[in-house]
């Protein structure tokens, strides 16, 4: 369980986060709807430990506090971050990108048996082993970031707006893949303004607005929320 508690960002005089409090269990994914600017990426690179800001409060991770704590050692304990613009090395290819992300401790020791899991999720991969990354499509790419991340073994995923860029199909696939990594038991942090398909997928839900949480409930009680649908659906759906 990731329990965040009073995690406040600052840049500069600019506090863009304060007072946030969230949990993420195991085997749920838990969606942070926001607008633009109200916070979303402070949030998940102040957990990930690469805030460029001033980062307070405590975040538990498996007995250990990830604030204060280095990049490295966040990964270790069982945190992984897909951020926006996906963090991969596009020179390199497919296998090289996925065995990079099995550099932790924790993982090295199942690195084999993670990237067959891998692999099964995302069986394109194992076609375009040897790809290099920065040809492939967006689709693709998002499937290589997201893979990498899994191959640090984590508990806690965190991915901050997976389907910027791809097409409806597309989204439709990652969001399918999304749920089936939850269903293997990890714990899923969904940053996203597609809100209609990350709560169709999504267990709970918070509402981020500027850089406050200003609700929290299941993923069905906001579908139905009005002031939720006139913010994120586009009105009544
Ligand atoms: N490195 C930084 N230096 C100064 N201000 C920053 C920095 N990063 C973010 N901010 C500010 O913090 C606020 C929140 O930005 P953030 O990127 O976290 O929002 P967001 O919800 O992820 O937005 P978007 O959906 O547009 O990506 C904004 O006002 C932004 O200008």
């Amino acid at each position: 369980m990731l329990e965040a508690r009073g995690i406040a960002v600052s840049y500069g005089l600019h506090e863009a986060l304060h007072e946030i409090s969230i949990e993420v269990d195991r085997g749920e994914i838990v969606v942070m709807l926001g607008a633009n600017g109200a916070g979303k990426s402070s949030l998940l690179r102040a957990l990930a430990g690469i805030s460029e800001g001033l980062v307070t409060g405590g975040c538990m991770l498996g007995g250990q506090d990830l604030i204060g704590m280095k990049p490295d050692a966040i990964v270790e304990a069982g945190l992984a971050l897909v951020p926006e613009g996906r963090g991969i090395f596009a020179d390199l290819n497919v296998m090289e990108n996925l065995t990079l992300g099995a550099y932790p401790a924790r993982a090295r020791a199942i690195e084999r048996d993670n990237l067959e899991k891998v692999l099964e999720l995302f069986p394109k991969l194992r076609d375009r082993r040897s790809q290099i990354v920065r040809t492939m499509s967006g689709g693709e790419q998002q499937m290589v970031a997201i893979g990498r991340a899994l191959m640090s073994n984590p508990e806690i995923l965190l991915l901050d707006e997976p389907s910027l860029g791809l097409s409806p199909l597309l989204c439709g696939e990652l969001f399918r893949n999304l749920r089936k990594i939850r269903d293997a038991g990890l714990g899923v942090l969904l940053v996203e303004q597609n809100a209609r398909q990350s709560l169709a997928i999504a267990d709970r839900g918070y509402l981020l607005e500027n850089g406050r949480i200003t609700g929290a409930d299941s993923a069905e009680s906001l579908i139905l929320d009005p002031a939720v649908q006139k913010a994120y659906l586009g009105g009544a759906i």
